[in-house]
């Protein structure tokens, strides 16, 4: 049997609410990482298999992320499943600041992140006596709520939509039963494309009870997964609005419980418009990749 370590790239694998990332420690940005090399990793079948990739870089080590060196030491660059890159990933965030706190490079307690859609700020709860770590809650700014009517179109079935943007485009849909998106293999039609020149993320929404929603989404760039977390605030603001409850209006903080499919998350806008997101933040495997492989 052949015990040699391989000399290749280190990574490891983690998920929130089960929307997973291959997590790819670069801190020296020394890393190219091509589309291609991104969408190997993301195979389910022939890579790691994942929604998405995490690069952990040192933000002074990183172009985009140089002018927030000061703020956030560390940078998520973050890719889609194809390849394809995106601003901000929520869930991705919060195993982020697992990552880090796991290697040592943060403790319990506030972490800032830099992303491409700017600094979010994460906290990480102190680990129950049990040793069972604390769930990862992250600031995620403000929302944009673009002006203009929106559909979303699934073959002959289409639903009046509110354009949500969390530092990434999200287009959601309240619909009678999320059996009605069906497979969710393609991407649904969006329509004005001129709402999302850059595509979109869709969600499909249903209510459970007070404050309490349930979604499925389509990922830009990684197709249907288990869950989304720019995703899951997009549609819980898309709710508080829809129910009369923003705390812009009201004066008070609104909390909803945001189901998705692979577990629960958490969301409170405050008054200030700002939108806390928490639930797990799991670290499951660490590897190396096969060099011989990775170059292919
Ligand atoms: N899963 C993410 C969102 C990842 C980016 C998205 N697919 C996009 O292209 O905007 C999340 O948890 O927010």
């Amino acid at each position: 049997m052949n015990t040699r370590a391989p000399q290749g790239m280190a990574f490891l694998k983690g998920h929130g609410t089960e929307n997973d990332f291959v997590i790819v420690p670069d801190p020296d940005g020394r890393i190219e990482l091509s589309p291609a090399a991104v969408a190997r990793l993301c195979d389910r079948r022939a890579g790691i298999g994942a929604d998405g990739v995490l690069r952990v870089v040192r933000s002074a080590a990183h172009p985009e992320a140089a002018a927030m060196a000061a703020e956030a030491e560390w940078f998520m660059d973050y890719r889609n499943a194809d390849g394809s890159i995106a601003e901000m990933c929520g869930n991705g965030v919060r195993v982020f600041a697992r990552y880090l706190q796991r290697a040592g490079l943060v403790g319990e307690g506030d972490v800032p992140v830099a992303t491409r859609a700017g600094i979010r700020r994460t906290h990480i709860a102190k680990a129950s006596p049990d040793g069972t770590p604390g769930d990862i809650t992250v600031d995620m700014g403000p929302a944009a709520l673009p002006e203009g009517a929106v559909t979303v179109t699934i073959g002959e079935r289409s639903w009046p939509a509110r354009n949500v943007n969390m530092g990434n485009p999200h287009a959601v849909a309240f619909v009678d039963d999320l059996a009605q998106a069906g497979a969710l293999l393609d991407a649904p039609g969006v329509s004005p494309a001129a709402a999302y020149p850059d595509g979109t993320n869709v969600e499909f929404v249903v209510d459970r009870g007070p404050r309490h929603v349930a979604l499925r989404v389509h990922e830009r760039g990684s197709g249907e997964t288990r869950s989304c977390g720019t995703g899951a605030c997009a549609v819980m603001v898309a709710a508080v609005r829809r129910d009369g409850a923003d705390p812009a209006v009201t004066g008070r903080p609104v909390t909803y419980t945001v189901d998705v499919p692979g577990g629960r998350l958490v969301i409170t806008e405050r008054t200030d418009g700002s939108i806390e997101m928490g639930g797990p933040a799991v670290i499951v495997a660490e590897g190396v990749i096969d060099p011989e492989w990775l170059r292919a």
